[in-house]
């Protein structure tokens, strides 16, 4: 059984378009102005266990409403998807130890006390006998050396310390997969191969899948054996690097940004 399979994803949001000022929000009271977009459109992807995959694509082009259909955040409008054989959208408590999920974007962290602290509340949201909750943290401070600053308030923390502890709160519980949503932005050089390294240490020591998205193509490179390419919501490229240089008419030791880059406009002129 694939760690991910999905048949025909499709998702569709449905909203109200605000006219602007006074008048046209009364007006939207009576008249609302419904609006559909397709964010994602029969989405087709197997992902085997242990692989380390790229979800790539420019703004706007589906793929945190895919992480989110794929952890069952949001239901998908039509289509199937499997994670180890569980509907996300159950939230199933199988389902939930199996995977967890970290955005570079949003903390999931409280703000007003220690990492260690939100550690606890995991702890018993998750039913973790305590010794294997005293290993699991002194395995993952340990390795993204995060010993000394566990038990100062996570609003006091520099970004890349944040996002460091954030993601010993994702892997306290052993997940066999890891949704990884821009797990690097805005962080410096040296947090950045912090991230990076410890992400390829995860899936070569515990063999743990990794659905990774990042605008940072070296992150990309180090990491991810395969890349599927989303634009409007449609997959335009799955394979690896090599194969995406090729697609691009591009060399061996071409750019990766100016590859995707090449790759967008091209689908943008189609
Ligand atoms: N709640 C929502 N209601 C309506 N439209 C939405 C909603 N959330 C996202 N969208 C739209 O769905 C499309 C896909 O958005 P999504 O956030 O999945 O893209 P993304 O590839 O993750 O982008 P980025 O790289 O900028 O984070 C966009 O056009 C976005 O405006």
């Amino acid at each position: 059984m694939p760690a991910i399979q999905t048949k025909a994803m499709t998702k569709t949001y449905r909203y109200t378009e605000q006219r602007p000022g006074l008048g046209g929000a009364v007006r939207g009271l009576f008249r609302p102005d419904r609006r559909e977009r397709v964010a994602v459109d029969t989405l087709d992807l197997t992902v085997p266990r242990g692989q380390i995959i790229g979800l790539l694509g420019p703004n706007g082009a589906g793929k945190t409403t895919t992480i989110k259909m794929l952890c069952g955040l949001l239901r998908p409008t039509s289509g199937e998807v499997e994670v180890f054989g569980h509907r996300p959208a159950k939230r199933g408590y199988d389902f939930l130890s199996r995977i967890s999920v970290v955005f570079g974007q949003r903390s999931m962290l409280w703000w007003d006390v220690s990492t260690y602290d939100s550690l606890l509340i995991h702890r018993e949201m998750y039913a973790l006998p305590k010794p294997r909750f005293d290993q699991a943290v002194e395995d993952l401070s340990e390795r993204l050396q995060v010993q000394d600053i566990l038990n100062i308030p996570v609003r006091k923390l520099s970004l890349g310390q944040r996002m460091r502890c954030e993601l010993i709160l994702a892997l306290l519980h052993g997940p066999d997969l890891l949704f990884a949503d821009e797990p690097t932005v805005g962080l410096d050089v040296v947090a950045k191969l912090t991230v990076r390294n410890f992400l390829a240490e995860l899936n070569r020591d515990l063999g743990t899948t990794i659905v990774l998205t990042s605008h940072d193509m070296n992150d990309v490179a180090a990491l991810c054996e395969r890349v599927a390419v989303i634009n409007h919501g449609r997959i335009i490229f799955d394979g690896d690097l090599t194969a995406l240089r090729g697609r691009a008419d591009a060399g061996i030791d071409a750019d990766l940004d100016q590859v995707m880059s090449k790759l967008f406009t091209e689908a943008a002129d189609a």
